[in-house]
């Protein structure tokens, strides 16, 4: 499989340089030159398997010849081997036809882990074959950063820089990036929001002296390889409910666009998905997107579901490639206007969106009554992402189609909003009991390209 740019100008890549390269030369992001379909007969045989046959038999088409089937395979069970729940991803029922998909039994206890510990093996196996090294710098709202460097850490051929906005993860986030003791981790705190830490990211990969010099590599999801992991339990949760024979429906939680993106790739490659309903918070640049308002950003606005605190959706651009009938020209000329604040999407763009997702916002009020509803009439206590997923879930369900809602990350990362609305107090699984105890390393910084760049040379390998 061959990838490209969505903004036409990069060379094709092969699926192992596109996952070691990030962000294209051309400031896009990379995608398959084509969307492998599976057959009904293909799909209807996932049923009962274990996840991790269901993640190989998924995935492998966009990685054959990057990696050998045995490789592929024996990767794919180490990176889950560490997860706390045999399924992977359990499904839980919450109503008739609400379904919760658990996607935080991993170390991290956020969806993250699924991707990143599954890219964690595959750098480490190219790595080591072409004899080289890396530095990846990570931007997050929070947990794209702890599971990467749950992931990275004390790898000989990996230096990881997390930047993340200073003030704005929640405490066991912060801890999570800046406890672990290994040399080749270093945890920054910047003066700004995720999307200054998003935007300096993606300046370094433009700033090809810098990006060459200290061969920089990304983990966030504009790293395609973070998306394909994501498209498995899309799979794993619809055959549990009988798809391909039933039609089943997704509401995601959703920032960066990349986990319901995830689902819609899913949907291209023939699982029968009704509808993907978009979750956002009072950060509703997507909402307003979906709702014919044009993609303008606003001030990002700190919320009680933190990880979601995004104005610009990176992986948004993947979905306007498509629904731009695959014109690379076209969005790259969006993305130029979105510099200046904003565009407006074409009728036939929209008309193409709207054939997948749906959306609804969900304010800090109903995502703390959510937390609390839930837990006196389905027993699950959950984090606030989820609730603000569960909350549009239920605007969007119908009688006759299950919803899935993506439970993205554990109550325990978050509990103070957890115990507000509950009055419930969610605890960390004992691996983490002493979280609270443990020394912090973290560099505060400005929200500055030159100042970061200037730290991240001076710190590689020391
Ligand atoms: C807990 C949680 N929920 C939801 C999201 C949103 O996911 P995405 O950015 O893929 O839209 C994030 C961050 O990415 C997250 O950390
Ligand atoms: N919510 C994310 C933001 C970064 O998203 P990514 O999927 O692009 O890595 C986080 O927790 O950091």
């Amino acid at each position: 499989m061959k990838y490209i740019s969505t903004r036409g100008q990069a060379p094709e890549l092969t699926f192992e340089e596109a996952m070691l390269t990030g962000l294209a030369r051309d400031g896009g992001l990379y995608l398959p030159v084509e969307i492998p379909v599976m057959t009904q007969d293909e799909i209807a045989a996932l049923a009962g398997l274990p996840f991790e046959e269901i993640a190989f038999r998924v995935m492998w088409p966009y990685v054959s010849g990057s990696f050998g089937e045995s490789e592929f395979k024996e990767i794919i069970g180490r990176a889950y081997e560490g997860f706390g729940h045999d399924a992977r991803a359990p499904l839980k029922q919450l109503n008739e036809n609400h379904f919760l998909l658990e996607l935080f039994h991993g170390p991290t206890l956020a969806f993250k882990d699924f991707a990143m510990q599954l890219i964690g093996q595959l750098f480490e196996v190219a790595l080591k074959r072409r004899g080289d090294r890396v530095t990846i710098v990570g931007a997050t709202s929070g947990d794209t950063g702890s599971a990467a460097i749950e992931a990275f850490r004390g790898l000989d051929a990996v230096d990881v820089f997390i930047l993340f906005p200073h003030g704005r993860v929640s405490e066991v986030q912060r801890r999570q990036m800046t406890t672990p003791a290994d040399r080749n981790v270093h945890a920054l705190a910047v003066d700004g929001d995720f999307d200054d830490c998003q935007a300096a990211l993606k300046d370094m990969f433009n700033d090809f002296d810098f990006r060459d010099g200290v061969k920089l590599a990304g983990v966030n999801s504009i790293n395609f390889a973070r998306v394909l992991a994501q498209i498995v339990y899309y799979f794993s949760a619809a055959v549990s409910l009988g798809a391909p024979h039933r039609k089943v429906s997704f509401t995601v939680p959703t920032g960066n666009f990349g986990d319901i993106f995830a689902g819609y790739l899913a949907k291209r490659m023939g699982l029968p998905i009704d509808r993907l309903v978009v979750a956002t918070n009072q950060n509703d640049i997507l909402h307003r997107c979906l709702s014919g308002e044009g993609y303008f950003k606003g001030d990002t606005i700190p919320s009680i579901s933190p990880s979601m605190d995004i104005q610009v959706s990176s992986n948004f651009e993947r979905a306007l490639y498509y629904a731009y009938g695959e014109d690379g020209g076209a969005v790259a000329q969006l993305m130029d206007e979105l510099k200046n604040g904003g565009f407006n999407v074409s009728q036939g763009a929209m008309e193409a969106l709207r054939e997948s997702f749906d959306s609804g916002r969900v304010s800090e009020d109903e995502t703390l009554a959510t937390i609390k509803s839930t837990l006196t009439h389905s027993a699950e206590l959950v984090c606030p992402h989820t609730a603000v997923g569960i909350k549009v879930a239920e605007e969007h369900r119908s009688t006759d189609v299950p919803m899935i809602t993506l439970a993205t990350a554990h109550p325990a990362k978050f509990p103070a909003a957890v115990e507000k609305a509950s009055g419930a107090h969610p605890p960390l699984p004992s691996r983490m009991s002493d979280l609270y105890e443990r020394p912090e390393r973290v560099t505060r910084i400005a929200n500055d390209l030159g100042t970061l760049e200037d730290h991240i040379r001076r710190h590689i390998a020391e």
